[in-house]
């Protein structure tokens, strides 16, 4: 309140020394001096905006704001953080285009003011029947209409230019937080409805622009054309000499008294844009749902039931948008009421009382009328400037008044965009970088020296180092849920680990957690770096581009060539992993297609496997990538990348076929435990042993089902057996 109020006098102020100065300068005076007043009004707003933004305590980031989005101080604090990335720095491009696009408008103003005083001497001139003086004031008025014309346009290009510039400020900065330290992953893992980055990084960073920009126009013209209007008119009044305190007083009363009634009665624009948005976000996550498992949709005919659920969003879309188009009917009514009416009869009463109340004009500045015919063109003259001007600032302030409706939908966007930004530095701040093992540090060295005093969850990478080292860890979901409580193995260079057990014990987990995906929690773990480290899924992801590019992937072409690889080597991978005959087929390796759909299951995974042999790792993460390839393409794959490339693997498998090309098994039971073993020693034993479950568990079957078809005898011949006892 004591804020509002200083801020008040200041206006005031500025507004009393802008009048005097007014009366006593030349045009460009004027000029020069109403761009320091907007300046310093800015200037002001901005300080009064950090000053409500300043008492808003700092926000606990990520953390999802209780209150709705509203005009308040929190608003103007989510808005701060927004605006320092737009305009990055005073001298920035996007601050300089504020500048241009601020002093167009104020050349706007100026120009409104003088067409008014234009069209008062052309009805003057139309009164006193001077046809060759209004022949002159209209190619003047045809002449001004050219920088007229030329800045409306100019002040639309500009907005358009503005949005733009600031729209991809906060896309890059964005994309920074988005892409770093796999903020989208860890992003990915809490998708819920309530965060929708998708619809954030398109819809609400588009809508909050553009609202941000055509506001700031709506705001700034309106304000400085209030100023100068009422500067100009006051200034005529007075050279008049009629009382101008009445309609002043007047006016103020009357703007007051709608703007607070419009405040009272204006509905939550803002929370009701953020639902809209929401639920917009949530009806377009489901639709990607669709494109994403089509397949699976259609084997099951799932379409009643997908079609159901995004009926039903959409339903509720429709009824969150009936609810904004409702209530902005209603009040709509009333602000062009209060805006349209009432004030063009209070503008009428203001201009009409100086002529009608007053007895005649003073001495001083009466121009010398000869008759009375004169007087009334002057008169006429006069009226038509008021007139003009008077409308002229009262559709300023009745853009002021309907922008609140903007302003509150302004709040909305800021808080989604705001929430969006808060998470991604949260994301990115949790995130735990891995220590560096420097080269003279020797790796063991530092595993012996922790054992001592184990930290929770300590990563140590080296490029030096050619073995992982799980010690003590606790394998734990990002739910917090324990899997394997203590785990420690040694994977030397080599060491080629089976790894194996129900499912759901945690053996992707456990990949998941040597690549950082997920946090680990307790335990130490030296690995060498990521770089080195290649994993490989069940599902190989398929990337937009070329075939060229599905093999090198996640490098890029120029990376190949830094490489010194070429497509002579690609196609030696292709031989590899029996994938020649799909180069042939699609049209070489610059063939580009949608390989999701084009190529089989097999197929996927042969090409999922090529890229171990592209980017050559000391270590592959096989996470069943076989399990739709035939048994003697998978041993090929799997001799090459032993033998030729000299890739340690550690496979996830079920398939018993693979286990000849490992030397060491790492089995979990599922309820926590495990066991580490060489697999070389009783690797016969284990095919045996194999053999003997296989046999036992057909045999149990039959047993099963001969017990079935015995009860069934007895039922028929009436009589028990002791077999069924
Ligand atoms: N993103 C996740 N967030 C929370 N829990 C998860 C997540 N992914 C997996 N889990 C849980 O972690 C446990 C281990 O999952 P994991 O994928 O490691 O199993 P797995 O041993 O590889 O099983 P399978 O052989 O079926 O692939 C499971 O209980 C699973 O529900």
């Amino acid at each position: 309140m004591v804020v509002a109020s200083k801020l008040f006098r200041k206006i005031k102020n500025t507004i009393i020394i802008l009048k005097l100065l007014i009366e006593n300068q030349s045009r460009f005076r004027k000029f020069l001096l109403a761009s320091g007043i907007s300046c310093s009004a800015a200037y002001f707003l901005y300080t009064f905006c950090l000053k409500l933004a300043k008492s808003v305590p700092k926000s606990q980031p990520a953390k999802k704001s209780k209150t709705n989005p509203t005009l308040n101080k929190q608003f103007f604090h989510e808005l701060k953080y927004l605006c320092r990335i737009m305009f990055p720095h005073v001298f920035s491009k996007q601050s300089f285009l504020l500048f241009i696009h601020t002093l167009t408008l104020i050349c706007r103003t100026f120009l409104s003011i003088y067409v008014a005083k234009l069209e008062g001497l052309l009805v003057r001139n139309i009164v006193q029947k001077n046809f060759l003086m209004f022949a002159k004031k209209l190619i003047q008025w045809l002449l001004i209409a050219v920088p007229a014309t030329t800045c409306n346009s100019l002040i639309r290009y500009l907005e358009s230019k503005l949005d733009l510039e600031l729209k991809s400020q906060l896309v890059k900065r964005s994309h920074q937080f988005y892409f770093d330290k796999r903020v989208y992953y860890k992003i990915a893992l809490k998708q819920s409805d309530e965060c929708q980055v998708d619809q954030n990084l398109t819809e609400d960073i588009d809508k909050l622009t553009n609202l941000f920009v055509h506001l700031y126009s709506s705001l700034t013209k309106p304000l400085l054309d209030i100023i100068m209007i009422t500067a100009t008119l006051i200034g005529l009044a007075k050279s008049k000499n009629v009382n101008y305190m009445v309609p002043s007083l007047m006016a103020l009363v009357v703007i007051g008294l709608t703007g607070m009634l419009i405040r009272k009665i204006s509905p939550k624009f803002g929370k009701m844009a953020a639902d809209v948005a929401k639920q917009k976000g949530y009806l377009r996550f489901l639709y990607g749902r669709i494109q994403t498992n089509s397949e699976e949709i259609a084997f099951y005919s799932g379409e009643k039931t997908e079609s159901n659920l995004i009926n039903k969003n959409y339903l509720l879309l429709k009824k969150k948008l009936e609810l904004v188009h409702n209530n902005k009917f209603w009040y709509i009514i009333i602000e062009q009421f209060l805006l349209k009416y009432v004030w063009s009869a209070a503008g009428l009463s203001m201009i009409s009382m100086p002529l009608l109340l007053s007895e005649k004009y003073s001495p001083k500045n009466q121009v010398q009328v000869e008759d009375e015919a004169a007087e009334i063109s002057q008169r006429t003259e006069e009226f038509t400037m008021a007139k003009n001007l008077l409308s002229s600032g009262a559709d300023a302030v009745e853009r002021v008044m309907t922008s609140y409706k903007e302003l509150t939908e302004l709040t909305g966007f800021t808080r989604r965009v705001y929430e969006m930004f808060k998470l991604f530095e949260t994301e990115s701040r949790n995130s735990e970088k891995p220590i560096q093992i420097s080269s003279n540090q020797k790796p063991k060295d530092i595993v012996s020296k922790d054992n001592d005093q184990i930290k929770p969850g300590l990563v140590y990478e080296s490029d030096t180092v050619s073995s992982i080292i799980v010690d003590n860890i606790n394998v734990m979901t990002p739910n917090g849920d324990v899997i394997v409580p203590s785990l420690s193995v040694k994977i030397d260079h080599g060491m080629n680990l089976l790894i194996t057990g129900p499912n759901g014990c945690g053996k992707s987990s456990l990949f998941r957690i040597l690549s950082g995906l997920w946090p680990l929690k307790a335990g130490v773990i030296q690995r060498p770096k990521l770089k080195d480290m290649f994993y490989v899924p069940q599902r190989p992801y398929l990337a937009i581009g070329t075939l060229r590019d599905q093999i090198i992937y996640p490098d890029r072409v120029e990376d190949m060539f830094l490489k010194r690889m070429n497509d002579a080597d690609l196609m030696n991978i292709m031989e590899i992993v029996n994938l020649t005959s799909v180069v042939t087929r699609e049209g070489g390796l610059d063939a580009v297609s949608d390989w999701k759909d084009v190529l089989s299951g097999g197929e996927k995974q042969r090409l999922g496997l090529s890229r171990i042999f592209y980017h050559k790792p000391k270590f592959a993460f096989l996470d069943e990538c076989t399990s739709a390839i035939s048994i003697d393409v998978e041993g090929k794959i799997y001799h090459t990348a032993i033998n030729d490339y000299k890739i340690t693997l550690l496979t996830i498998a079920h398939r018993y076929t693979l286990w000849q090309y490992h030397n060491y098994i790492l089995q979990f039971d599922g309820i926590g435990n495990w066991k580490f073993e060489e697999l070389n020693n009783n690797l016969d034993n284990r095919l045996n042993l194999k053999q003997e479950k296989d046999k036992l568990e057909k045999m149990l079957l039959t047993v099963a089902s001969s017990k079935d078809r015995l009860q069934e005898l007895c039922n028929i011949l009436g009589e028990s057996s002791i077999a069924l006892e």
